[in-house]
């Protein structure tokens, strides 16, 4: 049998990064900038005010006292976005909102609430400091500056600069395109009624949000029957939308076993044994005229979303051009003891909390593949290594975070999550 450090490095070894993409702003979220985004424009644009008040002539106000204010004709009113020029004259002042362009001759800007808010003539009490209130031009960006530089991964701040200095698109490298498909004539939609032997499609779902979870825009196909002729062709018809494809179900030994039969035949795709438990039947490869990758998930639910955790997720990261693409994995004291098969990775379901200022782990369900209320209770993965085959209680094992850290806090260390 393989191992699962092998069939990675396998995998790995035939993934790329995305070719850059360029994208409206919007859609770049989250992804890699692939170029160094420099700014046309200063930031601010102009010299503005940075307060609503009046825009003054600071030697005019030197004199202003609260028993004594300073009287000052309102020559204009400049809101944000006036076009308007406007030039304060010795003993003159123009009212002024936040955000608006300082007229010229004005050096400070007296805030409103130190007047009497007058519209006609204002009567000021304290007199401003050189420059007050007033933000330069250029004082955060000016033209040319590099504002993002190529590698960075877009969030909503890099979002909000880029969109500040006007730029409407970016070249990322793109979220890949995932199509997610659940072969098996036992499944039904979610909500359908189930007849005898049926059940509900749990992997299409739940792969979806994952896929989703990692990056991908995924594409969630319907149930495929266990006939070779409605695989194929379903199969056909998603890759001119797909850079990568998800199957889950018919990859075992059984005579039903349907993508095995289908994809085998191509060439492109083996059908392996990985010495873990679970996700033991593993298939991966590439097919059509652009050589898609794609993963053959075995169906029994927690088969299907370990194998996504530790074979899929990453490919899909290193497609997005992320680094790391593994989830952190981090020292847990485990509270039960368990038990594993010699030669085969275990990945047990875990619930992560603190106890006594340590990371620890507490084992949810048994092994079971079929477990998926016990899957959904955990938020990480117990790894249990190939030559481990007992962990006493209060042992220290891996763990694969895939949930939000408990408080405490296991980032302090610098081994927190990605996210
Ligand atoms: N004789 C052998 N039998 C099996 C072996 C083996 O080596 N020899 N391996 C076992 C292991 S391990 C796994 S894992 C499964 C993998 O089976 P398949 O990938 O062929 O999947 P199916 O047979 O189609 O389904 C298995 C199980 O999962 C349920 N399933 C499938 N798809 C879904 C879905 N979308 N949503 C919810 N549940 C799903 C299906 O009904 C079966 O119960 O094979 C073992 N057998
Ligand atoms: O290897 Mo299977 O994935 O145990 O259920």
């Amino acid at each position: 049998m393989k191992t699962v450090d092998e069939h990675l490095a396998d995998i790995l070894g035939r993934i790329e990064p995305l070719p850059p993409l360029e994208l409206q702003l919007l859609e770049a979220d989250g992804c890699i900038l692939a170029e160094d985004v420099t700014s046309a424009t200063d930031l601010p644009a102009w010299d503005n005010s940075a307060m609503d008040g009046y825009a003054v002539r600071r030697e005019d106000v030197l004199a202003a006292t609260e028993d004594v204010p300073v009287e000052l004709p309102v020559v204009g009113d400049v809101p944000a976005g006036s076009s308007q020029a406007y030039r304060v004259q010795p003993g003159q002042c123009v009212r002024i909102m936040t955000g608006a362009p300082l007229p010229a001759g004005a050096d400070a800007v007296v805030p409103v609430e130190w007047t009497d808010r007058g519209v006609a003539t204002v009567a000021i009490r304290k007199p401003p400091t050189e420059g007050q209130h007033i933000r330069r031009r250029g004082d955060d960006v000016s033209a040319g500056d590099v504002v993002a530089t190529a590698g960075t991964r877009l969030g909503p701040t890099h979002i909000m600069l880029m969109a500040a200095v006007g730029r409407a698109r970016v070249v990322v490298r793109p979220r890949p395109r995932v199509v997610v498909i659940s072969t098996g004539t036992e499944l039904v939609e979610p909500g359908a009624p189930t007849g005898p032997g049926q059940i509900s499609d749990a992997n299409g779902p739940g792969l979806t949000a994952a896929a989703r979870e990692a990056g991908a825009i995924v594409y969630r196909v319907g149930i495929v029957p266990d006939d070779p002729t409605t695989l194929l062709d379903a199969i056909e018809d998603q890759l001119v939308r797909a850079d990568l494809v998800i199957t889950t179900g018919g990859v075992s030994a059984g005579a039903y076993d349907v993508v095995k039969e289908v994809l085998g035949r191509l060439g492109t795709v083996a059908f392996e044994q990985v010495a873990m438990q679970p996700g033991k039947p593993q298939g991966f490869g590439t097919i059509g005229p652009d050589g898609t990758p794609i993963f053959t998930l075995p169906g029994n639910p927690v088969s299907a979303y370990v194998s996504f955790e530790v074979f899929v997720r990453p490919a899909i990261r290193r497609m997005l051009g992320i680094e790391p693409v593994h989830r952190p994995q981090l020292p847990a004291a485990c509270t039960a003891a368990l038990t594993s098969r010699e030669g085969v990775r275990q990945f047990l379901r875990g619930r992560l909390r603190m106890l006594d200022g340590r990371l620890a782990v507490e084992p949810v369900g048994g092994p079971g593949s079929h477990l998926v209320a016990s899957l959904a209770r955990s938020d990480a993965l117990i790894v249990v290594p190939e030559d481990v085959t007992q962990v006493p209680a209060g042992g220290t094992v891996t763990v694969l975070s895939f949930g939000t850290l408990p408080h405490g806090d296991a980032e302090a260390d610098g081994t927190g999550r990605d996210g």
